[in-house]
């Protein structure tokens, strides 16, 4: 114990975040009248995927005049990154999986950034090798031993693998399905599913119930389908609903020309690589540190007050039109001073996740039996989601120190106590937290910890709880204001990830260029 207490000590560290301190102003609300006006043509709320993509578009598709705000000094949002000495790290989103081929808008961006590098006879992408995931990819610690692949298989019984081979068969067979209207039941973008009942009506089931349904009762065929409905949702298979973890399984379906469907890209800084080039495109259209408290209407024109952070000094803009790409938590309080708009929605329906995740600077992984070190290692039977390998898609075989990012979705509590759980501990505790979920699989870890860094997201990402994803305050969420103000942020999907985020920012400027306004 006293070596592990020195080990501890040695070990340095901090707590980070998303600006609290702005999550706070905001809760208290801003009533400044901002002296300074500035007129605009479209203004753009928010610099997230959602924010950047719809950024991207208006400035590729119109000549419009545009301005986006982004309350941290750095755009990005929950794709956010870091980097040591060594490597480039993600704090949020680490992947994208092989985009669908229909999904033509977001094919196009991954060619002009090079992630596609062509196109073979077929029309088949070809995927640049340095950002589809090397191998090995994935491995699962589980009866004291590291398998690859994250499907338990390693001393499961005989019967339970028989279920976990039905369930995937089932999913091969929903990914294929489609409804009356000649759609299939699970897209993505997930605005391209079928609006068929027989399949939209599983919305009103939670996974756990389907696969009871189903007669799927092996515990290691739920624990695989809860790590999956905690990793993309943030919450359990009892809280998710049946059509969203359905989803997850049966909506990708991309084809390649040099790999297989289930392949994912990424990069040492995860996702933040997508954000940095849509960032590009509109570079000198940005305005960071420019926290927006208020959104109103005024002679026609959207109103929009925000804080430099920077200099604390209020400013108004007067927009012809602006998308809103800010959760709609934060819309909620934004909005005060729209009430039509307002009470037409029920925002408070939405409800968020909170999250936790460490990034490890290491010595080295401790090895232990079973198959090496891979991108996604995750071990069986904890309620974390294991970790990911930052070095990985580092071209060095040799990495000096090697650096792992931990997540954690707190799934176990409803939202807003675990928000309040997480704000409320302590670095230390994270700290301890994330060591001994870690020492399941690696009881030497401690030894290797040169620097443990913890980050928490009190709203990491939207919850699909039953009978949200059809719902009706999801579609009126969406709805566009008057021909002046459009919505793009990914907890408008009901799912939390960058193809929805981009098909968002994408949907919100097209409607916005063909408004009668525009
Ligand atoms: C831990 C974690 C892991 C994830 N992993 C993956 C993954 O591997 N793959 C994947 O595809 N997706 C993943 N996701 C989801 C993915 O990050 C999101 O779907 C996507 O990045 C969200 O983009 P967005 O623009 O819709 O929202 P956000 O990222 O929430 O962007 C909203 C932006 O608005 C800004 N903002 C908020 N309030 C104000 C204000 N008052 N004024 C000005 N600006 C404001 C915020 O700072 C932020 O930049 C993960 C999410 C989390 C939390």
């Amino acid at each position: 114990a006293c070596a592990n207490k020195a080990q501890a000590q040695q070990m340095q560290g901090q707590l980070l975040g998303p600006s609290f301190k702005a999550g706070h102003l905001l809760r208290k609300g801003i009533t400044v009248e901002p002296t300074e006006v500035e007129e605009q043509e479209v203004v753009i709320v928010g610099g997230g995927a959602s924010g950047l993509a719809a950024a991207r578009w208006l400035k590729k598709h119109s000549a419009k005049k545009i301005l986006l705000l982004e309350l941290e000094s750095e755009t990005g949002g929950n794709a956010a990154a870091g980097k040591n000495g060594h490597t480039a790290y993600p704090w949020g989103a680490h992947y994208l999986p092989l985009p669908n081929n229909s999904f033509t808008e977001l094919l196009e961006f991954l060619q002009e950034t090079n992630v596609i590098t062509g196109f073979d006879g077929e029309g088949l992408p070809n995927y640049n090798e340095y950002y589809l995931c090397f191998d090995p990819e994935e491995r699962l610690y589980i009866h004291n031993y590291w398998q690859e692949g994250l499907v338990p298989h390693w001393g499961v019984p005989e019967a339970d693998q028989q279920q976990i081979a039905r369930f995937q068969q089932l999913m091969e067979e929903l990914k294929q399905a489609q409804g009356k209207d000649g759609k299939f039941a699970f897209d993505i973008p997930l605005g391209h599913s079928s609006a068929d009942v027989q399949y939209r009506d599983l919305d009103k089931l939670t996974m756990l119930e389907w696969l009871q349904q189903q007669e799927l009762t092996s515990e290691y065929l739920h624990w695989y389908v809860d790590y999956c409905c905690r990793d993309d949702f943030g919450s359990s298979i009892a809280h998710t609903s049946a059509w969203a973890g359905i989803h997850y399984f049966a909506a990708r379906k991309a084809r390649a020309a040099n790999s297989e469907s289930h392949r994912v890209l990424t990069w040492p800084e995860g996702n933040n690589w997508l954000v940095q080039r849509l960032r590009e495109s509109c570079a000198d259209s940005i305005r960071t540190n420019a926290m927006v408290y208020r959104v109103g209407e005024q002679e026609g024109k959207v109103v929009i007050d925000y804080m430099d952070l920077r200099t604390q000094q209020y400013k108004r803009l007067l927009a012809k039109q602006c998308v809103m790409a800010t959760p709609q938590f934060v819309n909620q309080r934004l909005l005060s001073a729209l009430p039509a708009l307002l009470d037409s929605r029920n925002l408070r329906k939405f409800n968020y996740a909170p999250w936790l995740v460490a990034n490890l600077t290491l010595k080295d992984v401790p090895r232990s039996k079973g198959f090496g070190l891979s991108w996604d290692n995750v071990i069986y039977g904890s309620k974390s989601l294991g970790y990911v390998y930052a070095n990985h898609q580092q071209v060095a075989l040799f990495p000096e120190k090697k650096t792992i990012t931990f997540y954690h979705a707190l799934a176990d509590e409803a939202p807003a106590a675990a928000r309040g759980k997480a704000y409320g501990s302590s670095y230390d505790t994270w700290k301890e937290f994330v060591l001994q979920e870690l020492e399941k699989a690696h009881p030497s870890l401690r030894e290797q910890v040169e620097q443990l860094d913890v980050w928490v997201w009190g709203h990491g990402m939207i919850r699909p709880t039953p009978g949200f994803i059809w719902g009706q305050d999801r579609e009126m969420a969406n709805m566009p204001y008057a021909d002046k103000v459009y919505f793009a942020h990914t907890d408008l999907s009901g799912i939390s990830v960058f193809e929805e985020a981009f098909y968002q920012g994408v949907t919100a400027a097209r409607q916005l260029l063909s408004s009668k306004l525009a």
